[in-house]
């Protein structure tokens, strides 16, 4: 009875604090697909369809490059692929993150973790981790990403035992390749120094908590804060996941203090660093060795899953395309010992994944103060009015729309939703500004103040694992092709009706 009369004020409260919110906003007035719910709005259909982009890149066609789309308990988002109001929304300071990081995020990184903090504190904090992923310091971690990745040979040769047929699904491999990648890099130590605990929560996080994200980033903080006391394995795990990451960061640092009183160097690896920084004296970079500690896990968690599943996805474009995979091969065999960079065909087939398959295919940010959007479209409202700029209300949220954007026909052509590479070499995509990202203008690593830190170790990554893995295997799809796209916070390969992540190839040595 009591739970009731909670449930039933509650949902009047709700109620009455959306009614003021539409009477403010002239959101309401901006068309979207009609809501199937109250409590969900379009959540499950954007978060949990069978294949994404089901419902999102139909609704963007009928609605165009921004529209209204619902949230849970009516709250009313913008969704945005209008590459005008994206590059103002990334590279503006008037929009924060998301209700999604007071809900989750920060109970995994901490309060402290470079994900979490903002404003001026961000800024300080940034300035200091840019130094260990400057383009000179991204080129000392290529041994350690080659080491990595010909360990994977090696276990993929095991796992082949002359049996060409079977398929392995290839995504727990790569995801633990790219951890022990980022641990070496990032922390400067391997990956079984942080001892049994930690592995084994590491690989329940990575499994559960994007998906705890995505749910998480639909509900209202409130919610999420009482539910995050309830007994579940997930929430246990992402505890634990906090202690566990506190005392190791602080013991690295410790460690790596004690290396430094005895003369060793240090700043082979980010933790290093940035305590050589602290160490050489005062300065604006300078971190307290209790700040570094505090960013073990924005080094750690970020820097492998979405690597690992986009190079998933990378592997089984190739395996769905031969002849691509063919040329690709020859390229690399022909031009040994030749930069990255000078390979064309590996660095278009790269940009082609990202933009097919960018992990953070939806982002939300909130309006931090009032603004006005600009747009490349005018819209026309319910109304019938015609706005070439929309006025945000401070507190607004609005959904960034990457994967949408980056499968827009007018700017990819008629077969943005269809690999090829080459697109990127015979200059037929249409310019849609300049602003967007820091690697080939897409928005797959954002932009701005909050620009993916790691993107340059990630393009390395890429170029590294895929030079490595294509010169050495061939892949082959061994069945129907079963693999679907799906979100969990995140971008991954899934089977159909599974949230698992999956990318069953066939590995073949050359
Ligand atoms: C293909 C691989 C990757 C993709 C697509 C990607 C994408 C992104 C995106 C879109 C953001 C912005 C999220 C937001 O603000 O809402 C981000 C932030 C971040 N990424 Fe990445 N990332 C990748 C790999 C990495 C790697 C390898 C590392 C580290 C070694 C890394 C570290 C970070 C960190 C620390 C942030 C937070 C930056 C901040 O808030 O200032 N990422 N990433």
């Amino acid at each position: 009875m009591v739970y009731k009369s909670v449930l039933a004020a509650v949902t009047v409260i709700l109620a009455l604090h959306q009614l003021s919110r539409r009477r403010k906003s002239i959101i309401h007035n901006i068309p979207g697909p009609p809501s199937p719910s109250w409590i969900y709005g379009h959540m499950l259909q954007l978060i949990f369809s069978p294949e994404y982009g089901d419902h999102e890149f139909v609704w963007q066609k009928t609605f165009g490059l921004i529209y209204r789309l619902k949230g849970c308990f009516g709250e009313d988002s913008l969704m945005i692929s209008d590459p005008v109001a994206l590059q103002y929304i990334v590279n503006s300071t008037k929009f924060g993150q998301g209700p999604v990081l007071e809900n989750v995020v920060n109970m995994l990184f901490g309060k402290k973790s470079l994900v979490v903090v903002k404003g001026g504190a961000h800024k300080r904090l940034r300035g200091a981790m840019n130094m260990g992923f400057t383009a000179a310091a991204v080129r000392t971690y290529q041994p350690v990403l080659l080491r990595a990745v010909q360990e994977l040979s090696e276990r993929l040769e095991e796992s082949y035992g002359g049996v060409s047929s079977s398929s392995l699904n290839l995504c727990p491999l790569l995801g633990d390749t790219t951890f022990r990648a980022a641990v070496q890099v990032g922390l400067g130590c391997s990956a079984e120094d942080l001892g049994e605990e930690f592995l084994v929560n590491n690989l329940q996080i990575v499994r559960s908590a994007p998906h705890i994200f995505a749910i998480g980033a639909s509900l209202p903080t409130w919610i999420w804060r009482t539910m995050i006391h309830a007994p579940l394995a997930a929430f246990k795990d992402i505890r634990t996941a906090t202690r566990l990451t506190r005392q190791l960061g602080r013991r690295i640092v410790d460690a790596k203090l004690d290396s430094a009183r005895q003369g060793l160097q240090i700043d082979t690896d980010v933790f290093g660093i940035l305590l050589a920084k602290s160490l050489g004296g005062k300065t604006r970079h300078a971190l307290s060795p209790e700040e570094v500690a505090a960013q073990f896990s924005a080094l750690v968690y970020t820097g492998q899953d979405p690597t690992a599943n986009t190079i998933a996805f990378g592997l089984l474009e190739l395996a769905r395309h031969p002849e691509f995979q063919q040329k690709l091969r020859a390229e690399i065999q022909s031009n040994v010992g030749a930069s990255y960079e000078n390979m064309p065909v590996l660095n278009a087939f790269i940009k082609e994944v990202l933009r097919l398959y960018p992990s953070a295919a939806l982002i939300q940010r909130v309006a931090v103060e009032d603004t006005i959007l600009p747009l490349s479209d005018s819209i026309k409202t319910a109304t019938g009015e015609l706005m070439n700029e929309i006025p945000i209300r401070r507190g607004q949220l609005l959904t960034l729309g990457v994967a949408s954007f980056q499968r827009l026909e007018r700017y990819w052509g008629t077969d943005a939703q269809k690999f090829r590479p080459s697109r990127w070499l015979d200059d037929t995509i249409t310019p849609y500004g300049s602003d967007l990202g820091p690697y080939a203008n897409l928005a797959s690593f954002l932009n701005g103040h909050r620009v993916c830190l790691g993107w340059r170790f990630a393009i390395l990554e890429m170029q590294v694992f895929f030079h490595e893995l294509i010169s050495k295997f061939h892949f082959t799809l061994s069945e129907d092709d079963l693999v679907r796209v799906r979100f969990s916070g995140i971008l991954i390969p899934a089977l159909r009706n599974s949230f698992e992540k999956a990318a069953p190839i066939c590995i073949t040595p050359i």
